[in-house]
């Protein structure tokens, strides 16, 4: 869904076209052979799109080998031939391409196509599946389009590919076998327990476990049809249906044979009669593909009815009359940099991986799940690996595996901790998931030793150990339950006498009366520190108000954006209880001198010294709009804002007269003819983006 030229790889010389076409060559035999190869797919097509821009320029330098106009340029070819060729698609990237393509088969037709069908590109890769009198006879791979590889041996572990059909037909099925998530993922954990590596990613795993023969494990995978032809011993009926029914009544003939189609996933092949109906399809498809328990990498578009598809033609590459909405790359390869560990609300530790930035599906990715310590293990992973990522849609980025013959030999053991990252008690490692012995105690004494601080309560007297203490014998779980805490309570602890008793309930006593913005503080809000607690505090005035504020009411106060807002707003929003406890405990819950109302106008000038003053953006409010580019592209509009943010303006979405700055990206549209009309600063992604190099 870009209008910017697709990236290539410069190919200067004759030397370089070589080592390129190898490379290419190279990659293609892992990926088709169920390898891993060392390029992700963006990488690997700007390199082919570098070697046919060569290949353009000196077409006297061609090579027999070159990946360009073929099928599977690199791929294991078999010695089983195709009745028809078995081809590749064509690709495009955006609304208008798909328009121009729709056009081109116009033109060549003669007539404008009735019906489209639309369906997912599933990302697997294909067979054809021959049956005789119903019987599943040969699975064929696609190899170079005309001959495949037999790899009937497959048979029986492919869901959705009946050994039997409903119906005793002799027919080709041509589809794609792929994995599942979860067939992925048991594929895996067979590999590795018997002392194998772990797949790259699901496509891999089938490409892998299809052509392999001897297996000391079985794997299972999943089939599904996108197409059937007549073979030579095919009944006259069955062919002549073959031939003349549309595309979308061959797959409803397919699977009442009793083979799978999409047609019982979520992304049903659909028809459509114009390219607008087209396109909120891909756009239905695009949103559900995260949710999808198998991977696509697009959609495919199809003239429906035979009699288009037969005038349109093939190329000696791609069908003329289908093609490929190619979505962005949802896998990637980069640097594994870092693993932190991180404990949760309720005492899991987590490992967390940093990587090398990556662009995916339209976000930069820096960290990524790695489960747990036993995952690590498992997937055999190394600090400073390449490693293959995956991020769809709002799914949370996850680390697939290592490529592991990208390795340079300095990667390093991940190390793990020894105690809890937190609390510095010990790990429970019977399971899995490790955890922190003290579960949520871990942060209870973590969040309780965070609010008595000298910036929040400044409790005096309770120290960490005191804490630790106190939550042991169950007195305390939050720092609420310090203002309810008895002198009976209180003496019954270890080395404690009568007059540290004293000292200590006095100074939880004195701490009641902080005003608004320490006790705010104190409740370790996400996102809000001491001066932000400070202006939050004086701007609502009472904690009554803070609580019924709305994102759009935080969005008043200085240097807070719309994530920061919704953020805050949430969080307070689940600490109520807490909150009313420190209510009826009698703490205070009001700022001296500030005006104890809801927020209405943002208060300009009223705001004391604060630690975003000398921030760049500093008392902004700028509004993002059009699309990022230079060192900003790729970004959505959540990360501009909170880049925004983070260099201490405030982002917003709307242009009006207190707008300080807007960043217009292409197309910036109305938002930039206002802020033209308004006299507001507009400066482009990149003028922008040098402002706040240091955020970025
Ligand atoms: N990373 C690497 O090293 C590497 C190497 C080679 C190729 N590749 C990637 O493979 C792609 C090109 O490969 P290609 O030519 O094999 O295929 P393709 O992905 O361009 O498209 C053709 C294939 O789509 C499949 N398909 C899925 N759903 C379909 C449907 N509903 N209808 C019809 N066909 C459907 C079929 O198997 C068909 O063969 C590129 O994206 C490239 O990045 C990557
Ligand atoms: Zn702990």
């Amino acid at each position: 869904m870009t209008e910017t030229p697709a990236p290539t790889t410069e190919i200067g010389d004759q030397a370089a076209y070589a080592a390129a076409v190898q490379t290419a060559v190279a990659a293609s035999a892992a990926y088709y052979g169920g390898g891993d190869s060392p390029l992700d797919d963006d990488a690997f097509d700007r390199l082919v799109r570098g070697i046919a821009a060569y290949e353009t320029a000196h077409p006297e330098h061609v090579l027999p080998d070159s990946p360009t106009g073929k099928v599977a340029g690199g791929a294991v070819i078999g010695d089983v031939p195709h009745t028809v060729p078995m081809l590749s698609l064509d690709n495009v990237f955006s609304a208008d391409e798909l328009e121009s393509w729709a056009a081109g088969i116009a033109r060549r037709i003669g007539r404008d196509v009735g019906t489209w069908s639309v369906e997912p590109k599933l990302d697997g890769l294909a067979i054809s599946a021959r049956y005789t009198g119903g019987r599943l006879a040969r699975l064929v791979t696609r190899g170079d389009g005309t001959a495949g590889e037999d790899v009937s041996h497959g048979m029986g572990m492919i869901a959705g590919l009946p050994e039997k059909l409903a119906e005793p037909v002799t027919v080709e099925l041509r589809g794609e076998v792929l994995m599942t998530r979860e067939q992925f993922e048991a594929a895996n954990e067979a590999r590795t327990g018997a002392g194998g590596a772990a797949f790259a990613n699901p496509r891999s795993a089938a490409a892998g476990s299809l052509r392999a023969k001897d297996r000391a494990y079985q794997v299972e995978m999943t089939f599904f049809a996108y197409g059937a032809l007549p073979m030579e011993d095919t009944d006259e009926a069955l062919g002549a249906r073959l031939r003349e029914l549309p595309h979308s009544g061959v797959m409803e003939l397919v699977a009442g044979l009793g083979a799978r189609t999409v047609a019982v996933t979520p992304v049903a092949g659909v028809t459509a009669t114009t390219v607008e109906a087209v396109l909120a399809r891909v756009q239905e498809i695009a949103a559900l593909r995260a949710d999808l328990d198998f991977g696509i990498d697009g959609i495919v578009i199809k003239a429906d009815a035979a009699a288009d598809q037969a005038d349109a033609g093939l190329s000696s590459r791609a069908p003329r009359w289908a093609v490929a909405y190619k979505l962005p790359a949802v896998e990637k390869i980069t640097r594994l940099i870092g693993v932190e560990w991180n404990v949760g609300r309720t005492g899991v530790i987590a490992p967390r991986a940093e990587l090398e930035e990556v662009e995916l599906d339209g976000s930069l990715v820096r960290y990524a799940t790695l489960h747990n310590a036993a995952d690590i293990e498992r997937r055999g992973l190394l600090l400073g690996d390449h490693v293959t990522v995956y991020k769809a849609g709002d799914v949370i980025p996850r680390v697939e595996a290592p490529v592991a013959h990208l390795r340079t030999g300095d990667e390093k053991p991940i190390e793990v901790p020894e105690v809890c990252p937190r609390c510095g008690d010990e790990i429970d490692r019977s399971q899995q998931r490790w955890r922190c012995v003290r579960g949520r105690d871990c942060h209870a004494v973590a969040s309780v030793r965070y609010a008595v601080g000298r910036d929040q309560l400044d409790i005096e007297g309770l120290a960490g150990s005191r804490i630790d203490q106190l939550v042991e014998a169950g007195l305390i779980a939050d720092f609420a339950d310090l203002f309810t805490l008895t002198h009976d309570q209180v003496i019954g602890l270890e080395r404690m006498g009568e007059t540290s008793t004293a000292n200590l309930l006095a100074a939880i006593e004195a701490a009641k009366a902080k005003p608004l913005n320490k006790v705010f503080c104190a409740l370790g809000v996400r996102l809000t520190g001491r001066s932000m607690s400070r202006r939050i505090a004086r701007h609502f005035g009472t904690m009554d108000a803070i609580r019924a504020a709305d994102a759009e009411a935080f969005q008043e106060v200085d240097g807070i954006g719309p994530e920061r807002a919704s953020t805050v707003v949430a969080e307070v929003a689940e600490l109520a209880p807490l909150i009313d406890k420190l209510v009826a405990a009698g703490v205070t819950m009001t700022e001296p001198g500030a005006p104890a109302r809801p927020a209405t106008a943002p208060e300009d000038g009223t705001d004391g010294p604060d630690e975003t003053a000398d921030l760049p953006l500093a008392g902004m409010s700028i509004v993002a709009t059009g699309a990022m580019s230079g060192p900003l592209d790729g970004l959505s509009r959540t990360e501009v804002n909170e880049l925004i943010e983070r260099a201490g303006g405030r982002a917003s979405s709307s242009v009006s007269a207190k707008t300080s700055l807007l960043v217009a990206g292409e197309k910036a549209g109305s938002k930039r003819a206002k802020a033209e009309k308004l006299g507001v600063e507009i400066v482009t992604p990149e003028e922008f983006a040098a402002r706040v190099t240091a955020f970025l």
